[in-house]
């Protein structure tokens, strides 16, 4: 039985637009996803995630074929939300050169799910580590990286960075631009998420920048324009400059929601933040509902979130160094 873990991640900037080759800035975050692999003597895969919100069940199948889920919802759903594991589990059998292994696998997360917080790419990377190593191989991290992209390019039909997946990874704070992934330095960073207790999908959100981009000369225009503020957002960075970090986070967010990604609730936290004296905030990730991050070194920001309509919770998150590990 292995055990790996992994983090969750911010978007300081740059979602949706490295989609398109544009550079990102997502940071690895205090809160991680957990699963324990666990080799069967057949070639079955059973999984049991309690914090999937499909309310806690367990799913026994032997591949794609023939999935027969012992859960009384619907299998499409089921397929949906399972499709992280299982593209996974795969990757992890092709790297080990064992097509026919099986698991018992058991995922424990800390993150919450389609919030925009990574916890698809955290399961995905803590899954090949803790798979990969309980068939006694150990891959290096950017391999592990290389291959959870892959498995998330595939469930989000071919519409996915490498972004969430390396900086999951490696953890820390890294710039991403297409092939191009590399850790970065970052001064403390006074991170508080407000998470609106929803979820945005993913692959759909992606598709529909995707779409206002193919219509629309000044969506493509607004990609761009979101390259060159990551580009700013670099040398704020570098510089340790909160306030110019915060204002470039303000506008990296109206661009967000000029592409359609963002919500009320978002919006309304946002909002909370910049009027409890945030240097700065936006959504993270995918958006469509989720969470939102400011920065903000007093306790302004969080006691605010908890009073602001449609904010179920308001927490602090430190910058996390490390990625995936053997627990
Ligand atoms: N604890 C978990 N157990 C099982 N599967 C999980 C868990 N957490 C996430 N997943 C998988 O990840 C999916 C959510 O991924 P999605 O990319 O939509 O959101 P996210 O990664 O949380 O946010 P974002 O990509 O915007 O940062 C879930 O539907 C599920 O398939
Ligand atoms: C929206 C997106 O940019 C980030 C999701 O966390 C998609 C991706 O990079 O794969
Ligand atoms: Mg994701």
């Amino acid at each position: 039985m292995t055990t790996a873990s992994a983090p969750g991640k911010v978007y300081l900037f740059g979602e949706h637009a490295v989609v398109y080759g544009e550079p990102a800035v997502p940071s690895a975050i205090s809160r991680r996803a957990r699963v324990t692999a666990e080799r069967r003597a057949d070639s079955r895969l059973r999984v049991h995630a309690e914090d999937l919100s499909l309310d806690g069940f367990t799913v026994e199948y032997s591949g794609e074929t023939d999935s027969t889920p012992d859960v009384d919802v619907s299998p499409g759903l089921v397929r949906a939300a399972m499709g992280y594991v299982d593209a996974a589990v795969s990757q992890a059998r092709e790297a080990t050169d064992a097509p026919e292994a099986g698991f018992d696998i058991t995922i424990e997360s800390e993150i919450p799910l389609g919030a925009g917080l990574g916890s698809s790419a955290a399961v995905v990377v803590a899954g090949i580590e803790a798979a990969t190593r309980e068939l006694g191989v150990e891959l290096g991290t950017e391999e592990i990286a290389d291959r959870a992209y892959r498995a998330e390019h595939e469930v989000q039909e071919g519409q996915a960075s490498r972004a969430d997946t390396f900086c999951s990874a490696t953890g820390g704070a890294v710039r991403v631009e297409g092939e191009d992934c590399r850790a970065i330095e970052a001064p403390d960073l006074p991170f508080v998420i407000g998470f609106d207790g929803g979820a945005g999908d993913t692959g759909e959100l992606v598709a529909g920048v995707r779409e206002l981009r193919e219509r629309y000369p000044f969506a493509a225009s607004t990609v761009e324009t979101i390259g060159d503020l990551v580009r700013q957002g670099e040398r704020a960075l570098a510089e340790g400059d909160l306030e110019e970090l915060g204002t470039l986070m303000d506008f990296n967010h109206g661009l967000l929601s000029s592409l359609g990604v963002s919500s009320r609730s978002l919006d309304r936290m946002v909002w909370a933040a910049r009027d409890a004296g945030a240097h700065g905030a936006k959504l993270t990730g995918a958006g469509g509902g989720g969470c939102i991050v400011a920065l903000d070194p007093t306790d302004g920001t969080e006691s605010a979130l908890g009073f602001t309509p449609g904010c179920e919770e308001g927490f602090r998150a430190e910058l996390d160094d490390e990625g995936v590990r053997v627990e």
